[in-house]
């Protein structure tokens, strides 16, 4: 485990410790720091489109436009003809969301979903394969007799990324294929809410039972939202599922107005955390919010600037550690806001994956307290039943420092870890 940032001696983190077993890319749960993904396993087929191409199929733009297989290959087909197609990623929200995380943290993370039994050269299932890190463990996955999903990912001059989801089998997942005893170690269980418009397919009764065996094992459940209309679409079948196991809900603001009804999002935050713990809500220009609760007796002030919206003072607390509301006896609402890190890229080509890489690095710091916590379970860190390792502003920063790396390299998987010298996120920008 990579911690995420230097750290000062105080905070003791024993990384460079020699583990004493034999390496192995497989998941160990008795020995290894974990997470694991669900995941429609899906390639993106990035392409150049204009608008007009977007309105003669009927794609709504800027959304990810789930379509059946004759249609998506009519597009395919037309792109390939119109030498649009650029090239092939391995996809999918929460795929790219566990890779990023094994880059930033060095270390492994399990994928479950399907994977094409026979993978032919140059298949959506060898663009997947070739396209992600090996310390993501692909040993669960359930083998597929079909293609995994495809998803035409469509960018328009002006930047913005549409998608167009031909499913094949990425739905196939069967309950079978969720290994109990690999969700109970993990340091956390990250799914997406996609599967549940997947209606009758195997992958939402997966899903269910994965979300049932990390509730039984108190394993930190995080659901990011997908896309605006699919939360539209499923809005009440979604609030119960975030009441029932949710505890950091991941989305940007337009998932957050279509979730809440509050455009704002900081009353969208303010409205959400009455139904789970933790809130990531990423506002694109506007920089991200990372939002949720902590015990008033072990609440932290912020000694940066403080701020107004439209909630007083709202990152007063910011320097307090994550809790879970239960594990509180008082619980207080903490808000905090960063604004794009360096204002952002000079040019944005794409912003596709960027606020799946804020995830990932959430994701590593509540990983990072874990394994914190397993070798120092007496540090002073651990005094109370924390979320995470770091304050809400510290995550803020490297949540958003992810963001930038995703953006300026035009893609959604990481290539390579955050630059060793930023490590502690101090140097260079921050202290500016
Ligand atoms: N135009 C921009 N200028 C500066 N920073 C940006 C811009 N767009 C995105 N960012 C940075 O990236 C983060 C996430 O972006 P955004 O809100 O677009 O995510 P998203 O819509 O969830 O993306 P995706 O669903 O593709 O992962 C923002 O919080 C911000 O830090
Ligand atoms: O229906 C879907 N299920 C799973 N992942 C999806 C779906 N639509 C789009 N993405 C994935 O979202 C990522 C960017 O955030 C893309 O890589 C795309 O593959």
């Amino acid at each position: 485990m990579k911690f995420p940032g230097l750290r000062k001696i105080k905070h003791y983190f024993p990384v460079s410790q020699p583990k004493p077993q034999l390496p192995s890319f497989e998941v160990r749960p008795e020995l290894d720091t974990y997470i694991v993904g669900l995941d429609q396993t899906i390639v993106d087929v990035v392409a150049s489109v204009s608008d007009e191409f977007l309105q003669k199929y009927n794609i709504r733009k800027g959304l990810s436009n789930l379509v059946e297989h004759g249609k998506a290959n009519l597009i395919y087909q037309e792109l390939v003809a119109q030498q649009a197609i650029s090239d092939h990623f391995a996809g999918g929200t929460i795929g790219n969301t566990i890779h990023n995380y094994s880059v930033l943290a060095d270390d492994k993370s399990v994928l479950l979903g399907v994977m094409s039994a026979n993978i032919a050269l140059g298949s959506p299932a060898y663009h997947y394969v070739c396209h992600t890190s090996s310390k993501v463990d692909m040993n669960h996955l359930q083998g597929v007799a079909g293609d995994i999903g495809r998803g035409i990912t469509m960018i328009t001059p002006d930047g913005e990324r549409t998608f167009v989801i031909d499913p094949s089998d990425m739905d196939e997942l069967s309950p079978d294929y969720i290994p109990t005893d690999i969700i109970a170690g993990a340091a956390a269980f990250v799914v997406s809410a996609y599967p549940l418009r997947a209606t009758d397919q195997p992958i939402q009764q997966a899903m269910f039972k994965a979300l049932q065996d990390a509730k039984a094992h108190n394993v930190p459940v995080v659901m990011s939202l997908g896309t605006r209309h699919l939360v539209e679409e499923n809005r009440e079948q979604i609030l119960s599922t975030i009441k029932d196991y949710v505890n950091v809900l991941a989305m940007n603001e337009l998932e957050a107005e279509a979730l809440t009804g509050c455009a704002d999002p900081l009353k969208a935050a303010e409205a959400i955390l009455d139904h789970t713990d933790m809130v990531l809500i990423t506002a694109g220009p506007e920089g991200l919010y990372l939002c949720g609760h902590t015990d008033d007796n072990v609440k932290r002030e912020s000694s940066n600037p403080i701020k107004s919206a439209s909630l007083a003072d709202f990152n007063q607390y910011e320097f307090s550690r994550p809790m879970l509301h239960a594990n509180c006896d008082k619980p207080l609402k903490v808000y905090s806001h960063i604004d794009p890190y360096l204002g952002g890229p000079e040019r944005i080509k794409n912003t596709n994956g960027a606020g799946d890489g804020a995830l990932s690095a959430i994701l590593h710091d509540m990983a990072a307290n874990h394994f914190h916590k397993q070798v120092q379970p007496l540090s002073g860190k651990h005094e109370q039943p924390y979320l995470a390792y770091s304050s809400f502003a510290q995550i803020c920063k490297y949540a958003n420092r992810v963001s930038y790396e995703i953006l300026v390299q035009n893609a959604p998987r990481l290539s390579k870890g955050l630059p060793e010298r930023e490590d502690s996120l101090e140097e260079a920008y921050w202290e500016r």
